[in-house]
């Protein structure tokens, strides 16, 4: 261990570590779930690590919110009941507030205290929360779904950490197929989906399984994170039977600095040429992928 630095060592990316300079630890505590830890780093801004996992940073976290909450809701014409199941920073919760037509914001997080830490040390990642239409609730974000009333949301966003750890239901079929039943006929659903430079095989049994549960359409789109180890990570887009949903092209576009609440920033990342672009994959990838 190098003094002053951060290494992401993980067997989520054998052999490799990412690291930041360290310039202060703010907060470390272990929670009900996993150990969680903030630091003031010399280059990126706070960071957010869970389980010795880099979750989000200051710098380049709009990367990943932007596009895990706008690819899908912006893939169909007019969002109005949405439901995040992690995401427990609340930097989804900002850009899904962004979307004027969206009525209500269910929330599940399993871990109460991401929520107070990011509220204390994250305060422009939880302004998501300051947003009326927003329904907190801290639980298993499996039993949340499995109560939901079936076809109730537009869109569900699955911002999860990794299958090693709490998270791991949220990788496997049941957990999918009670996403499904919640999802309304044409319904969407994104999913954090690993990386295709680290998790190929990861990868091959979500599409396997998505591809056998939503019979609307199934698509990888990826996006490019400094923070996380490989430098991108992707997501599983997916529809249920009903109404036809073309991820590719934006129906409901959203520009630079709409956003439905007053507080909200204008986007950093996001924009619909982005949007588009997200799911041109690397052969290596498609072939996997496509072939499924
Ligand atoms: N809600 C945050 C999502 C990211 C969690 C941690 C993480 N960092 C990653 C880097 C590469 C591939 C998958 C990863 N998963």
């Amino acid at each position: 261990v190098i003094p002053g630095w951060f290494s992401e060592i993980s067997p989520m990316w054998p052999g490799e570590a990412h690291s930041l300079k360290v310039e202060k630890i703010l907060f470390q505590e272990k929670s009900d779930y996993q150990n969680v830890m903030v630091f003031q780093s010399a280059t990126y801004g706070k960071v957010l690590v869970l389980d010795g996992v880099i979750q989000l940073t200051e710098r380049d976290e709009c990367a990943y919110q932007e596009m895990i909450t706008h690819l899908p809701l912006c893939s169909i014409p007019n969002p109005k009941k949405v439901l995040v199941i992690g995401g427990g920073d609340g930097g989804v919760l900002r850009e899904v507030a962004r979307h004027s037509s969206v009525e209500q914001i269910d929330i599940c997080e399993i871990d109460g205290m991401v929520v107070d830490v990011s509220k204390k040390f994250f305060p422009d990642v939880a302004i998501g929360y300051d947003d009326p239409r927003v329904n907190l609730h801290i639980g298993d974000g499996v039993a949340f779904m499995k109560n939901a009333p079936e076809g109730t949301y537009d869109a569900v966003i699955v911002d999860s950490s990794d299958p090693i750890g709490p998270a791991q239901e949220l990788f496997e079929k049941p957990f999918f197929a009670s996403v499904a039943r919640a999802l309304r006929p044409g319904g969407v659903v994104c999913t954090q989906a690993e990386s295709i430079w680290l998790h190929m095989h990861i990868i091959e049994d979500i599409v396997t399984n998505c591809r056998q549960i939503f019979k609307g359409s199934v698509n990888y789109a990826w996006t490019t994170v400094p923070t996380y180890p490989s430098g991108v990570i992707g997501f599983m887009l997916c529809s249920t039977e009903g109404p036809a949903v073309d991820f590719k092209h934006p129906v409901n576009p959203i520009d630079a600095n709409e956003s439905a609440c007053k507080s909200s920033r204008p986007l950093k990342f996001y924009n619909s040429e982005i949007h588009a672009a997200a799911f041109c994959l690397p052969s290596f990838a498609k072939k996997v992928i496509d072939s499924k």
